[in-house]
């Protein structure tokens, strides 16, 4: 009798293709990400990590190949989907001239929330934005930006969350604390969390499994430890390299 893992994965993706005319940017991807853990999503620049989550929340359509998320076909049910997912990403800028309890007034509306406002006042306690609220989105810095938009990332207490880059522009004070608000999330939520980063350090912490592209493909999948014993290296960081430069695990 086969077992039936799709229970278990919250994200599952086969033979996956996107190519921008001449770019092939994804190149044949298939990984599974478990449900109720951070996976990480690694590789070099251009290897593939923002396409990939573009792809996963129908922001970008597939060349060819399948996506299936928490059972279902995205391509299919994205609607449907989408009121369980959301995403924090550095390229996706929110509308400027709005303040932030505008910004994210708006996108409690789209998923048609209750109590709005007290979940606005709640995550901007928890996210350290309550002196920022009234404050034009456009005004603010990069890490504060940051911070907002991993407030609109959470405000539907998202199944799935897909964070690209999360804490890239943050001091590591700010950083380390969002770090911990977001193990509590998922401590508190079962979410499952698609984690792209460049900080290994923050692999290290947050994340129960690896996926390693390069070149739009997985070239490498495990847990961190696994990963740090197959590669004969103390850090995330050697392994990377080690992954990133095509080096054979020692
Ligand atoms: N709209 C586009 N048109 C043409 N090529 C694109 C487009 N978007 C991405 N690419 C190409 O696809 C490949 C993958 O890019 P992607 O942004 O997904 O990489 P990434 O892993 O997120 O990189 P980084 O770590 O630099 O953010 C790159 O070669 C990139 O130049």
């Amino acid at each position: 009798m086969s077992l039936d893992t799709s229970k278990d994965n919250v994200i599952e993706v086969s033979g996956l293709y996107k190519h921008f005319d001449q770019v092939t940017a994804i190149n044949g991807l298939d990984f599974t990400a478990r449900r109720g853990v951070t996976t990480a999503l690694l590789g070099g620049n251009g290897a593939g990590k923002t396409t990939t989550i573009a792809m996963l929340l129908g922001l970008l359509l597939p060349s060819s190949g399948n996506i299936r998320i928490l059972g279902e076909d995205m391509l299919k049910h994205r609607h449907r989907l989408l009121h369980r997912m959301n995403f924090s990403s550095p390229y996706v800028d929110l509308p400027q001239r709005l303040t932030v309890r505008q910004n994210l007034t708006v996108f409690g509306h789209l998923y048609r929330l209750p109590a709005l406002k007290q979940r606005i006042a709640k995550l901007a306690e928890d996210l350290n934005l309550s002196q920022l609220l009234d404050r034009p989105y456009g005004k603010l810095s990069a890490g504060q930006k940051t911070r907002v938009s991993l407030a609109k990332s959470l405000i539907n207490e998202p199944e799935v969350l897909l964070l690209d880059e999360p804490t890239a522009s943050l001091d590591p004070d700010t950083a380390d604390a969002i770090r911990t608000h977001l193990e509590q999330y998922q401590q508190r939520t079962g979410a499952s969390i698609l984690l792209a980063s460049h900080n290994m350090t923050e692999v290290e912490r947050m994340c129960s499994d690896v996926i390693m592209l390069r070149a739009g493909k997985v070239v490498d999948t495990g847990s961190p430890d696994a990963l740090l014993a197959r590669y004969g290296r103390t850090s995330m960081e050697e392994v990377f390299i080690d992954i990133a430069r095509d080096r054979a695990p020692q």
